[in-house]
């Protein structure tokens, strides 16, 4: 696992459509965490140039549209994000092996291009807000620890950086994956929290402990009413 300051491990999930609304959640957290992540919400309002000025507040973004498609598509999708000079991107761990290499051939070929540094390619194995019940109704057999395992193995395969997993999939995926394959963690609820949607859940500390990257904290911090004190609380259990 790389060596990372404790509250540099949050990306705080800036689930809005509006771009005030994340460069104030940007500029009130910058400090007490390590990034901001961008999601379809934001992407659809807001577009690249949204993105682009929240990267001007200086904070690591990771930018979570989650790509599912043909190789063809993903690929031209990746080429046309890649310029945004983004952190970390996610695209479906189910695509499959095709997809994710022509991801990761794409994202290469792009950030020679436009001279950016490459994204670093994230695979979504099971969603945190999914169970064996879930999975059973889309046709998977398998319980949600052995499919993690199944779709992070064959995407370390296809040449991603990393994946999105739960904190309860973490100790199998660092035994079997080694120390440099990104693990980032959404499903985290400080003690206590309301879990929402989310059904695969653990605290901060706990998933760090277990061997997390980087953890995935929106509605904790987002819908607290004092943030930059939710995201310093979140960063001292941490140890920052
Ligand atoms: O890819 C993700 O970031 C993601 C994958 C996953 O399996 N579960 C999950 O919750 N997420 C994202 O992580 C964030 C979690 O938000 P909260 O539940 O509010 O903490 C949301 O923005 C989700 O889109």
């Amino acid at each position: 696992m790389a060596t990372i300051a404790p509250h540099a491990r949050v990306f705080c999930a800036a689930d809005t459509d509006s771009l005030s609304s994340a460069l104030d959640l940007a500029r009130e957290i910058k400090g007490a965490v390590g990034g901001i992540k961008l999601g379809l919400e934001f992407f659809g309002a807001c577009g690249p140039a949204g993105v682009t000025a929240v990267r001007a507040e200086g904070l690591p973004v990771f930018l979570d549209l989650k790509l599912y498609d043909i190789p063809n598509t993903v690929a031209h999708a990746v080429r046309a994000l890649t310029p945004l000079g983004v952190d970390f991107m996610t695209l479906h761990a189910s695509g499959g092996p095709a997809m994710l290499q022509a991801a990761v051939a794409a994202a290469t070929a792009a950030a020679t291009e436009f001279n950016v540094a490459r994204p670093q390619l994230l695979a979504v194995t099971v969603l945190t807000s999914m169970d064996k019940s879930d999975l059973e109704a889309i046709g998977v057999a398998a319980d949600p620890a052995e499919q993690v395992l199944r779709l992070a193995r064959m995407a370390k395969a296809a040449g991603v950086d990393g994946v999105v997993c739960s904190a309860h999939e973490i100790k199998a995926l660092r035994a079997e994956l080694g120390p440099d394959f990104i693990l980032m963690v959404p499903g985290i609820r400080p003690m206590g929290a309301d879990h929402g949607d989310q059904k695969r859940v653990m605290t901060p500390a706990e998933a760090v402990a277990a061997g997390a990257d980087h953890l995935v904290i929106g509605r904790p911090i987002t819908q607290a009413a004092d943030r930059k004190a939710a995201a310093r609380a979140i960063a001292t259990e941490l140890g920052s």
